[in-house]
């Protein structure tokens, strides 16, 4: 179950370990990967006089604490120059709607940076989804989500490498529903033609930018004709501008089917697409190389950006110090990167990346019987 395996090819993997210069390639690959640096988004933040930088910190719900803290103890033994802000996001109601509190927006639009905790949203009734609200409050039209096989844990596929990209501020997150008479409700799928833009320029540009030559949308415009009609119309038109990138489109169903049966056709696309569809796929492909305790993805904005793991709260393992801190470590990888600060993203990077493969300090969902901090310390071993 746990026998080591490759994360990209056996080659790659032999040389990781190996010999420096095919390592230094296999960094560089990573550092692509994991980046979110040289896409539409540059990151304005100022280091104070000890040359820190200033992150906000939401620890969030359910593992977040817990999680949050191997983060800053990893960061901590990594002499990364990062002093932590934490900030709290209780929802406040503010003209009727969900709303962020204003000292929390303030670190954040100073900081132009944020690592991010998962925040649970009440089912049905209750307050708006606080992601969500994040999303939109800072305009962090696109969420980043790459996912790529890990050496350590065997699943049917060894060499996952997909990188998706999703619509993150409407689509069907829009949140506008009402009832139309009693026994029927309606919710709209909200798609503009600026949002779509300006995320699927995003997309070619990131690209581009991780060397990759294709771009396709994933989409249902064979039913949503209006909406995902204008999400392809507006992809195709801003193909255009970027001849060196092939681009084409997938219907999602479709995709579903192809990426489950073999995902490696994906590995050198960028994938983007309506918001809801990046949720959902975003999930499928946690599952792929080995659950949701892996998976990183950063929300970029013009103006600031929100780095979080793609998983919940996972009321189910909370308290227990049962969670993979992984998927939240790599999430904070992706925010270094996108600082500029590569050298302690690469080794914290590879710290976790060979413990993983060691096998010997694994959570409980990756089949191991480590609590978070014994994982924790294994890579703080390794720094
Ligand atoms: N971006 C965010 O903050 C997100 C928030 N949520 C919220 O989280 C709450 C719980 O949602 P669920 O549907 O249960 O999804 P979830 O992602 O919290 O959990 C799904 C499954 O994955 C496991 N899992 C997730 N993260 C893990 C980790 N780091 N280590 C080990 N196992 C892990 C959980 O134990 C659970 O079995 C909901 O309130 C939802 O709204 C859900 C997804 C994203
Ligand atoms: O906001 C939520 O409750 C869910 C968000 C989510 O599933 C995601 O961002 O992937
Ligand atoms: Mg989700």
């Amino acid at each position: 179950m746990l026998a080591l395996r490759s994360i990209a090819a056996p080659m790659q993997r032999q040389c990781w370990r190996a010999a420096p210069r095919a390592a230094v390639s296999l960094s560089l690959q990573s550092r692509r990967l994991y980046s979110s640096q040289d896409a539409v988004a540059k990151f304005n933040g100022q280091k104070d006089a000890q040359g820190r930088y200033t992150v906000s910190l939401i620890e969030g719900d359910g593992i977040g604490p817990e999680i949050a803290v191997a983060v800053k103890d990893i960061f901590a033994a990594a002499k990364t120059p990062i002093t932590w802000e934490p900030i709290n996001v209780d929802p406040i109601i503010k003209d009727g709607k969900t709303a962020i509190p204003d000292a929390a927006i303030e670190s954040i639009r100073k900081n132009k940076i944020a690592l991010k905790g998962p925040l649970a949203t009440p089912i049905g009734k209750g307050h708006v989804s606080l992601n969500l609200t994040l999303r939109r409050t800072f305009n962090l039209f696109a969420n980043l989500r790459p996912c790529r096989s890990v050496a350590g844990y065997k699943t049917p596929y060894d060499n996952v490498d997909t990188v998706l990209i999703r619509e993150n501020t409407e689509g069907e997150y829009s949140g506008i529903e009402h009832v139309v008479v009693d026994g029927v409700v309606q919710s709209i799928k909200l798609i503009t033609r600026e949002a779509s833009e300006r995320v699927l320029r995003f997309a070619f540009q990131h690209a581009r930018a991780i060397g990759r030559k294709k771009v396709r949308v994933v989409h249902k415009a064979t039913i949503m004709k209006m909406s995902d009609g204008l999400f392809l119309t507006v992809g195709n038109q801003v193909a255009k501008e970027f001849p060196d990138i092939e681009f084409d489109a997938e219907l999602l169903d479709n995709t579903c089917l192809k990426m489950t049966t073999d995902p490696t056709p994906y590995n050198d696309k960028v994938l983007v697409m309506p918001n809801l569809y990046g949720d959902i796929l975003s999930d499928m492909c946690a599952g792929l190389i080995g659950g949701l305790g892996l998976t990183p993805s950063g929300n970029i904005g013009d103006e600031c950006s929100i780095f979080e793991a793609v998983h919940g709260s996972a009321p189910d393992i909370a308290g227990k110090g049962l969670a993979n801190p992984t998927a939240l470590l790599l999430s904070s990888v992706m925010m270094l990167r996108h600082m500029g600060l590569n050298e302690y993203a690469d080794r914290i990077e590879k710290a976790a990346f060979d413990t993983l493969a060691e096998g010997k300090a694994l959570t409980g969902d990756l089949g191991g019987k480590a609590k978070t901090s014994e994982f924790a310390a294994a890579i703080i071993e390794k720094l």
